[in-house]
């Protein structure tokens, strides 16, 4: 039952025909809040430590002026070097305190990466259940590589902020305090360098989240060949293939190209702004010393100022703001859109109890996937009674699993209703629902959890007494015993076989409060001989039962079977269809021609 959808048809909608919204989880800014306020008091020790970090540059300047002016120029030496000393001492402080920054910093990046991961990763997944198409894996691949790069950037950025941006602050403090004139020179500088940066950073914003747009379209091509690559080489499309992603990987180059331009263009402006207001003060030097401006000390501390600590820290923080916050903010919009958790259109309200036993009924349904495609389902009818146990068989494509899809309320009709004991699906709460009505399809779900919590996920006050019996019927007491029991070693879902896992899943099903059990080729990976142990023990659990045939036992120890050919529905006896039907006469005789039961 899985395929790929065709592109070019409609998504699947949502229960209730209405569109799918987004939730959205929020922009950059709120996808970090909840972990920054969850951490504010590692926030607030990592900004302590890191400004203690910084009193050696507030110092500096300071320290050196006075060195000269009340030391090494007056001919006391003692004190100049105690001046220099006192620097030393301080250095090492600050050492200590920077040191103590780390793993608070750490710890918060830390946080951040699994908050996103969550966010995002619940985020695709529903978006993908409620578009009803398998969550793309390259989408999984491009939040492992975005929570990834998120979580490096805010390190750099938490790191850089902290230190630098105080390395700066307290730069701009010590030298206004020392020599407030030197202080006045930086505005002119100050005001055009900021002009040009705040442009040139939002082009850098631009193509950089251009350059992200081509990288995931070249990683969506990739992966749309890769998947389909045993039809690509069966249609001989090899080169047809490699074109299409050499023009994306082109385009993908390109847009890097023209992030580096203006990455470069900025590089120059920040190289200009760091150096000017040195060369300002070396040109100006004679005259401020002879005017009496500045001392020969307050002089060499200004410098001290500027190309210890000004520069670099105006380089890095320009740079980290500019390139690993703007880069961050980008990534993160990016993963706060794969984290919009979609609504889908709420599904009615009527009170559960109105909805007694659990006859189905199909009355007059049309149903197709797209505005101008074939109807799968065409003024179709039919009634299920409460406590039944149907098989329906059908050539492939033919919509049996639409049918049940449509039967469970996965998809609603575009006309016609189906009723759950005389209620329409759209008047019943999703939730009650979807724990009536169970379907289980081919690909198993296991949780990485304990067996208990993967069996009684659907039904978790389940006593001892039923989970031993569901155990029991549906043959799993080997694997539970080999995993240590209920409560033992947690399952890899990933180390299980594909008939493990749909064993787990079916016992999940079994032991759920479900009125309505669909088994969608449930037990497509099990053998003969458990399957016809799965299929009694459902039968034998109370509620209805509707199981698409995988192969022709199935059909055999069905009471009805429901044919679906182009001619619409037909039910019927193993017997009577024989007789009366081509398409079961041909699929029987497909399915004993193909080695007796085997499908
Ligand atoms: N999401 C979808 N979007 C568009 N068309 C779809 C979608 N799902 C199924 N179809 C089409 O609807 C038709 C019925 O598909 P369906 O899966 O219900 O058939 P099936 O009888 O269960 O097939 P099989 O036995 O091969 O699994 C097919 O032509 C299929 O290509």
């Amino acid at each position: 039952m899985t395929r790929d959808v065709p592109s070019g048809t409609a998504p699947r909608r949502p229960r209730g025909g209405g569109g799918l919204h987004r939730k959205p989880t929020g922009t950059a800014r709120t996808l970090l809040r909840p972990v920054f306020s969850a951490h504010r008091p590692t926030l607030v020790r990592l900004f302590l430590w890191s400004l203690l970090g910084t009193v050696p540059v507030l110092l500096s300047g300071q320290l050196v002026a006075a060195s000269l002016d009340h030391g090494f120029l007056r001919d006391d030496a003692a004190v100049g070097f105690g001046a220099l000393g006192c620097y030393g001492l301080v250095m090492v402080g600050g050492a200590f305190g920077s040191r103590q920054a780390v793993p608070h910093m750490a710890r918060v990046t830390e946080a951040v990466r699994d908050h996103l991961v969550r966010v995002s990763v619940r985020g695709s997944i529903l978006q993908a259940v409620a578009a009803g198409q398998q969550p793309r894996t390259s989408a999984v691949s491009r939040i492992t590589d975005q929570t990834e790069r998120a979580r490096q950037l805010l390190a750099n950025l938490l790191m850089t902020a902290s230190t630098s941006g105080f390395t700066f602050g307290a730069a701009i403090v010590g030298l206004s305090t020392l020599a407030p004139v030197v202080g006045l020179l930086l505005v002119p500088v100050a005001l055009v360098a900021a002009v040009a940066l705040v442009r040139l950073s939002l082009a850098w914003r631009r193509r950089y989240s251009r350059s992200l747009d081509t990288e995931e379209r070249l990683a969506d091509e990739a992966g749309r060949v890769v998947g389909g690559i045993r039809d690509v080489v069966a249609c001989a499309a090899t080169g047809r293939a490699a074109g299409d992603l050499e023009e994306r990987l082109r385009t993908n180059a390109e847009a890097a190209a023209s992030v580096g331009v203006v990455g470069g263009a900025r590089n120059g402006v920040i190289a200009f702004t760091a150096r000017m207001p040195l060369m300002l003060l070396l040109a100006l030097a004679p005259w401020l010393v002879s005017s009496g401006a500045l001392s020969p000390g307050q002089l060499v501390g200004a410098a001290t100022y500027l190309i210890t600590s000004l520069e670099p820290a105006l380089r890095v923080l320009v740079q980290s703001i500019g390139n690993l916050g703007l880069e961050l903010a980008t990534v993160l919009r990016r993963l706060s859109a794969f984290g919009q958790v979609p609504v889908l259109a709420a599904g009615g309200t009527a009170a559960p109890e109105a909805a007694r036993g659990a006859d189905l009924d199909l009355h007059r349904v049309t149903f197709r996937y797209g505005p101008h495609s074939e109807p799968v389902l065409h003024d179709a009818s039919f009634r299920i009674e409460s406590g039944e146990h149907l098989v329906i068989v059908g050539p492939s494509g033919i919509g049996k699993s639409t049918l049940v899809n449509v039967l469970s309320g996965l998809e609603s009709p575009e006309s016609g209703a189906v009723r759950l004991a005389g209620t329409d699906l759209g008047e019943l709460s999703t939730d009650w629902l979807r724990r009536t009505v169970a379907l289980v399809p081919q690909e198993a779900y296991v949780f990485a959890g304990t067996l208990r919590e993967n069996l009684t996920y659907l039904r978790p006050d389940a006593d001892q007494r039923r989970l031993d019996h569901v155990v029991r019927v549906l043959g799993l007491g080997e694997l539970v015993r080999r995993h240590g029991g209920y409560d033992g070693e947690p399952l890899h879902p990933g180390a299980l076989s594909e008939g493990q896992r749909q064993l787990i899943t079916l016992a999940r099903v079994h032991l759920s409060p479900a009125r309505v059990v669909i088994l969608d080729e449930a037990t497509c990976h099990l053998d003969p001989v458990t399957e016809e142990r799965v299929e009694h023990a459902f039968r034998r659990r109370e509620g209805t039962l509707i199981v698409i045939a995988h192969r022709i036992s199935s059909a055999l120890r069905a009471r009805r079977i429901l044919v679906l050919d182009t001619g619409g529905l037909h039910s019927g006896t193993h017997d009577g269809l024989v007789r009366d039907s081509s398409t079961y006469a041909n699929l029987v005789g497909h399915w004993n021609g193909d080695g007796g039961d085997g499908a």
